[in-house]
């Protein structure tokens, strides 16, 4: 089988569930690198990009916490390249160790990556992405009483949640730079919490106060280093219509027509499964023979043994690995 390029972008919850210490996000990583590292196995280059939208909100807190006149709070893109860096060290350190017990001998590294957006991006002024912690409704009232500049949302049933401007990644800076480790036979970890927000003002790129969604950020990266292959792990094995009711049906082989009828008829939720679904198309559509697969962690292996998950492409394809 020819070696593919794949760009695994991971979800929150192969991160952090119920436990935010550091301990926990460890081991959860621990358990990720063991399904991610089958790739390498089997000879594909692979490329990790990982969200952070529960780290960058709950560092967000602990900086105000701690924030003082000498020591104050550092602004949300300095914070997102934090959370690169903490997420990437886990994530270096446990695919290393996965690496060496398959008997791989191959280098992780993380590089802090810029991602430039327009600063004429409607999402400046239309905050819509959740971070942080859950609250009540009670408490998110409460919050925003002592922070009226700040915006809670309900976010899918699971408790409201604040919301940041989230504008669509425009190029990912640092590209070359992870085509090039790819191509040396490294494995990168990039655009992690979906890079740092960026705007370009002549030489200099300005930082500004934003989390980019990551599935979109992870699609614009697998175009410019011409991979063929974007996963999005989630939380479900498929892509459902109907989904959580009694007529719910797993998408296995879509094309974008299919895929975009399903859309119209408003099949995928707003801020969970829609922007995964829309940067499957957008990596089908910029790419010669790009396709996209969107399935769970836990379904890697059967992925790579029958194609189990939902795969889109330009046209529907035979059972794919
Ligand atoms: N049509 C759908 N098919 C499958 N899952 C859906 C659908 N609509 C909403 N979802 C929900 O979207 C979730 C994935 O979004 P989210 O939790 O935001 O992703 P992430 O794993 O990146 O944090 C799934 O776990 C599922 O609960
Ligand atoms: N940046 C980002 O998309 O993070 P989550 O996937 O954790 O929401």
């Amino acid at each position: 089988m020819a070696k593919r390029r794949i760009v695994v972008a991971l979800g929150g919850n192969a991160i952090l569930s119920k436990d935010a210490s550091a301990q926990a996000q460890q081991e959860a990583l621990r358990q990720t690198a063991h399904y991610l590292v089958q790739f390498v196995k089997q000879g594909d280059e692979l490329v990790v990009s990982h969200g952070n939208g529960p780290q960058v909100g709950n560092l967000l807190l602990q900086q105000a916490a701690g924030s003082t006149k000498t020591n104050p709070a550092m602004p949300l893109d300095t914070a997102v390249a934090m959370t690169q860096g903490s997420i990437g060290f886990w994530l270096q350190n446990a695919l290393q160790e996965e690496l060496i017990k398959a008997g791989l001998t191959k280098s992780v590294a993380t590089v802090v990556t810029q991602v430039e957006v327009s600063e004429d991006d409607h999402a400046f002024v239309d905050p819509s992405k959740p971070i942080g912690p859950f609250y009540t409704r009670d408490e998110a009232e409460g919050q925003h009483a002592e922070h009226p500049d700040y915006r809670y949302v309900e976010d899918a049933g699971r408790g409201y949640r604040r919301v940041v401007p989230s504008p669509k990644p425009v190029n990912v800076v640092e590209a070359d730079v992870v085509e090039k480790l790819v191509d040396a036979g490294v494995v990168p970890v990039s655009v992690g919490g979906g890079g740092v927000p960026v705007v370009r003002k002549g030489n200099r790129l300005e930082g500004r106060e934003a989390v980019i969604d990551k599935d979109f950020a992870s699609e614009k990266l697998a175009e410019q280093i011409h991979a063929d292959t974007l996963i999005i792990l989630t939380a479900v094995d498929h892509v459902f219509v109907n989904f959580n009711t009694p007529q719910q049906k797993s998408l296995t082989n879509v094309t974008v027509p299919e895929l975009k009828r399903y859309i119209d008829e408003g099949q995928f939720a707003k801020g969970s499964m829609l922007p995964k679904v829309e940067a499957a198309i957008d990596f089908v559509e910029n790419t010669p023979h790009g396709r996209t697969v969107i399935t769970s962690l836990e379904n890697i292996g059967d992925f790579l043994a029958n194609g189990e998950g939902t795969v889109i492409a330009r046209v529907v394809e035979e059972p794919v690995r």
